[in-house]
């Protein structure tokens, strides 16, 4: 009963505001308060709608349209057309009158120079003195003659913004594409197809594209075409799609672009506005980190799809070329390792009084007791121990290297979580050593009630001092391996006979508290992260330069290597920026943000801040990630 009143009364209220006086601004101010009643009750599409109505620049497109609506039926004719000069003997005058304040104010107003640019060109539409002025049509044009178009350009140092090629078969020179937002694409004249017939009053017959080319870059001032329009000129309909680049691009090492100065260059994640997709080879785009720029060609999905094969395919036989050297540095690790898994078999004492005394370190606050989970040594080394095997894995045909080979582009969309939502889950990356952990749990400490690890699974038994839930959930082989076989782990490993691993479920489980779940993966895990459900913010941790690590890692120690706390040694540290560095190359295009970690409280303070901003502020995410409108 109160909806259908309400429902009248918005009728009402629309037949009132079809009164041409009240305006688009009054529809629009009754549409927000009736959107008011649906925003609470959170309808689908209704957020979206809502902030669209709200935004100034809609209020003010529209308030615009209203003034010109307003005054779309009277016809304005000059009161003068020397209104410069006008305003130029009242500045006389004023001169030698009194010289109040007023005046005084209106002088400075009259010799202003927009007010004099915004007269003068007030006299220039008054006088109709409009250039250049376009040659006359010759009065003989026979009957039979193809319709031309005479387009004249102002050059004014920007480029044409389009391209030309020759037709296969007739030789006649076309216009190939137009860019959006270049010159040409602003004159409305120039289309995709349009044949070109003369350039500059030189017939273009028989002619190469570059030969054109060089009459067009010779020419000051004013370029001329004449040309025969093409009969059904290229309709854009398409909607804007963005992208994230998953692989780089250089137009200037690419021989086969149309124009290489028309390229547009992109790195590995960069988020990309595609706008126009007309072509099957060439699509138009432009980053949207620097939208103010022209849009520039960029290869199709297909082309750089097609590019990346023949590329892959002409590298010499090396399987895992790109992986090869990480691999080595790993085996070196490997080899660590089993130095330190010899030193636990010498003394199982003493392997358990560590895994003690590192429970110490898990705690905030002694007089709180909040347990901080997923920092137990076992679990670290186990990661460690399993890095070769997983980059090995991570050769393999479909890997996330080997699929982002295949996929260049990912379409995005911009995700806002909603203060309903769950929180997104936050992801650290980088080399051993760099810090992530030291990070990860200074950020837990800063507010355990809001940040949490998830408690890792094993298959270890349990020891008299754990609880089940706290230092890890203990599970049988058999379920470990169902979990691994059904994708439910986002990374795992073995150690010393026994499994541990990190599982989807656990991390949602902290998700489902309503807390934000701070993980840290092996890059190899990132593809098994990228899900809908938990919708992982990436941060790489990047060590700083060689001199500044020396500086601020004097005192550290590499956890790790537990039996002895051991210092950094100039070649850990070679090997983290070596690390990094192809960490970066190969993974580069899935993190969100990148963190140098120099000095730790600067780091954890831009870590606090990314972590908020991932959570309150709208993200680039997958387009898979957000259902659509009609799945909602
Ligand atoms: N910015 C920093 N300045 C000084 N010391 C740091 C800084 N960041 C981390 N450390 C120290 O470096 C050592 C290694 O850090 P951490 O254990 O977090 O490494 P990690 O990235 O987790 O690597 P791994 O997984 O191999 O343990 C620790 O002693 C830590 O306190």
């Amino acid at each position: 009963m109160i909806q259908s009143n309400k429902c009248a009364e918005l009728s009402n209220k629309n037949r009132m505001s079809t009164n041409p006086q009240n305006g688009l601004s009054q529809i629009l101010r009754l549409l927000l308060q009736e959107l008011n009643l649906f925003y609470s009750r959170d309808v689908n599409g209704l957020c979206l709608l809502y902030d669209l109505l709200h935004s100034p620049w809609l209020q003010a497109l529209l308030k615009v349209y209203d003034c010109l609506q307003e005054f779309k039926e009277k016809k304005f004719i000059p009161a003068t057309s020397q209104a410069k000069a006008l305003s130029c003997e009242v500045v006389d005058l004023l001169r030698e009158s009194s010289h109040s304040p007023e005046i005084q104010e209106l002088r400075q107003i009259l010799q202003g120079p927009h007010f004099k640019a915004l007269l003068s060109a007030h006299d220039t539409v008054a006088q109709k003195d409009f250039e250049p002025l376009l040659p006359p049509l010759p009065d003989n044009i026979p009957e039979s003659e193809e319709a031309m178009r005479i387009v004249c350009l102002v050059k004014n140092q920007q480029p044409l913004g389009a391209t030309i090629k020759r037709h296969e078969v007739t030789g006649d020179i076309l216009v190939a594409r137009v860019i959006h937002g270049g010159l040409a694409e602003r004159s409305g004249l120039l289309y995709a197809g349009d044949k070109l017939v003369e350039v500059n009053g030189v017939s273009v017959e028989g002619l190469d594209p570059e030969q054109v080319i060089h009459i067009l870059a010779m020419s000051r001032g004013t370029m001329m075409f004449k040309v025969v329009p093409v009969s059904d000129p290229p309709v854009n309909s398409q909607k804007m799609v963005y992208v994230r680049a998953m692989t780089e691009y250089w137009p200037q090492e690419d021989p086969t672009i149309p124009c290489m100065d028309a390229g547009l260059p992109f790195q590995k994640g960069d988020i990309l506005e595609i706008v126009d997709q007309n072509d099957a080879l060439w699509w138009q785009a432009r980053k949207i980190s620097d939208l103010g720029t022209c849009v520039g060609l960029i290869p199709s999905n297909h082309l750089l799809k097609r590019k990346q094969r023949e590329f892959w395919w002409s590298q010499p036989y090396q399987p895992h070329t790109h992986l090869k050297s990480t691999i080595t540095i790993s085996m070196e690790e490997d080899d660590d390792m089993k130095i330190d898994e010899k030193c636990v078999e010498a003394d199982e004492e003493t392997f358990e009084s560590e895994e003690l005394s590192g429970d110490k370190e898990e705690f905030v606050g002694y007089d709180q007791k909040v347990f901080i989970a997923g920092f137990r040594r076992s679990i670290r080394l186990c990661r460690r121990k399993t890095h070769l095997n997983q980059l090995c894995n991570s050769a393999h045909p479909t890997s996330s290297c080997y699929s982002a080979l295949g996929a260049p582009y990912e379409e995005v969309v911009r995700y806002q979580r909603r203060p309903s939502d769950k929180h997104r889950l936050v992801v650290l990356v980088g080399p051993s050593g760099v810090g992530v952990n030291e990070l990860r749990r200074q950020l837990i400490e800063v507010d355990p009630s809001r940040f949490q690890s998830a408690v890792p699974h094993t298959t270890r038994p349990q020891k008299s001092y754990e609880v089940n839930g706290r230092e890890y959930h203990y599970v049988t082989k058999e379920t470990f391996e169902n979990l691994m076989y059904s994708h439910r782990m986002l990374e795992y490993g073995e150690y010393r006979g026994h499994f541990y691993g990190t599982s989807v479920d656990a991390v949602k489980a902290v998700l489902d508290e309503g807390k934000i779940c701070v993980l840290d993966l092996e890059p190899q895990g990132i593809q098994v992260a990228r899900t809908h459900e938990l919708k992982p913010y990436f941060i790489f941790i990047k060590p700083s330069s060689m001199n500044c690590m020396k500086r601020s890692r004097k005192d550290a120690k590499i956890i790790t290597h537990y039996f002895v706390d051991m210092k950094f040694k100039d070649e850990d540290l070679e090997e983290m920026e070596d690390l990094a560095q192809k960490m970066e190359t190969q993974f580069g295009q899935f993190f969100d943000h990148v963190i140098v970690n120099d000095n730790l409280q600067d780091a954890c303070a831009q870590l606090l801040s990314t972590v908020q901003k991932a959570q309150e502020e709208p993200q680039w995410v997958p387009v898979t990630w957000v259902p659509s409108e009609t799945e909602s």
